[in-house]
């Protein structure tokens, strides 16, 4: 999909796009890791980091990535050159025998390596018995399919773009279960003299892109790995650009959230300053009511 937007954006006929603009593909570490918690073996940089060795080493021109995993710093010498509209940035709920994630029984079996999605599990439901679940999606839905869970959660987006939509049982809503940073969006990153192209402003989503820079900004004061439970979502409306963020205890029983919203039109540090203000206001009382508790 990308591959032809990139194609369209160059002058690239799509019959021609295989050949002018050809795919490399790339399984990253995080991509092969099946067994453990990211958290455990590194964090985000393992989805990015070979593909990044690639730009760097001129195998491939322009890198594909889910925001999401990408960390907050880039590396020398690489940039993000655009930001394409957003996907659903919505958690699915995903069971065989359950509707949505209230008509789940007293210690349902709840599949996630994510921190975040269990704490937000946890908060409203803390019968539930959250199990490992790492893998790639079709790893998730056999495990799922074979009993092993009640039910899982991925995102809206990555199911989407793999024509899986059709597993979603329900879109979860965006207070209870606030998005990671970034979560729906991609970021196509290239070496840093390429980051003006003329084909990166085609394919950037200015709205999308300040969202995600406020997002980002709130990331980076809530020093976002996988190590912590943390969502940002950002999103224009009226004219605004609110953006809400939050930190939540692994066990869901404490949860810090602040909002907020400077005029849309705004730029980008404008809205990284948003991030990084009520990012810092979380971290702030997270850190003051973990030291009392
Ligand atoms: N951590 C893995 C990862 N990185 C990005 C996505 C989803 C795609 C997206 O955020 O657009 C996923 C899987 C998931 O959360 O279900």
């Amino acid at each position: 999909m990308m591959q032809r937007a990139i194609g369209r954006a160059l002058g690239v006929p799509d019959a021609e796009v295989e050949t002018l603009v050809p795919l490399v593909e790339i399984v990253t570490t995080g991509d092969r890791i099946q067994d453990r918690r990211l958290l455990e073996v590194g964090g985000k940089a393992l989805f990015t980091k070979e593909i990044e060795e690639a730009l760097l080493d001129g195998r491939v021109d322009v890198a594909v990535h889910s925001m999401k995993d990408v960390p907050a710093e880039q590396p020398p010498g690489l940039a993000i050159a655009a930001v394409p509209e957003r996907e659903d940035p919505r958690d699915a709920f995903i069971s065989d025998h359950y509707a949505t994630f209230a008509d789940l029984p007293q210690g349902a079996r709840f599949g996630t390596a994510s921190l975040r999605r269990q704490a937000q599990a946890l908060a409203l439901r803390p019968d539930l018995n959250i199990e490992m679940l790492r893998g790639n999606v079709d790893t998730r839905l056999k495990r799922l399919r074979d009993g092993d869970f009640d039910a899982i959660l991925l995102a809206c987006s990555g199911l989407n773009r793999l024509g899986l939509g059709e597993v979603i049982r329900q879109r979860l809503p965006l207070d209870a279960f606030l998005p990671a940073p970034g979560q729906g969006a991609l970021a196509l990153q290239t070496r840093e003299g390429d980051v003006d192209a003329a084909w990166t402003r085609a394919l950037n989503h200015a709205p999308t892109a300040l969202a995600v820079a406020a997002e980002r900004g709130a990331m980076a004061a809530l020093e976002g790995s996988c190590r912590t439970a943390i969502g940002a979502y950002a999103h224009i409306a009226d004219g605004r650009l609110h953006l809400s963020t939050e930190m939540l205890s692994p066990d869901g029983a404490n949860r810090w959230t602040r909002s907020g919203d400077i005029t849309a039109d705004a730029d980008h540090a404008a809205a990284r300053a948003l991030g990084l203000d009520l990012g810092g206001q979380v971290q702030t009382v997270a850190g003051d009511q973990k030291i009392a508790l």
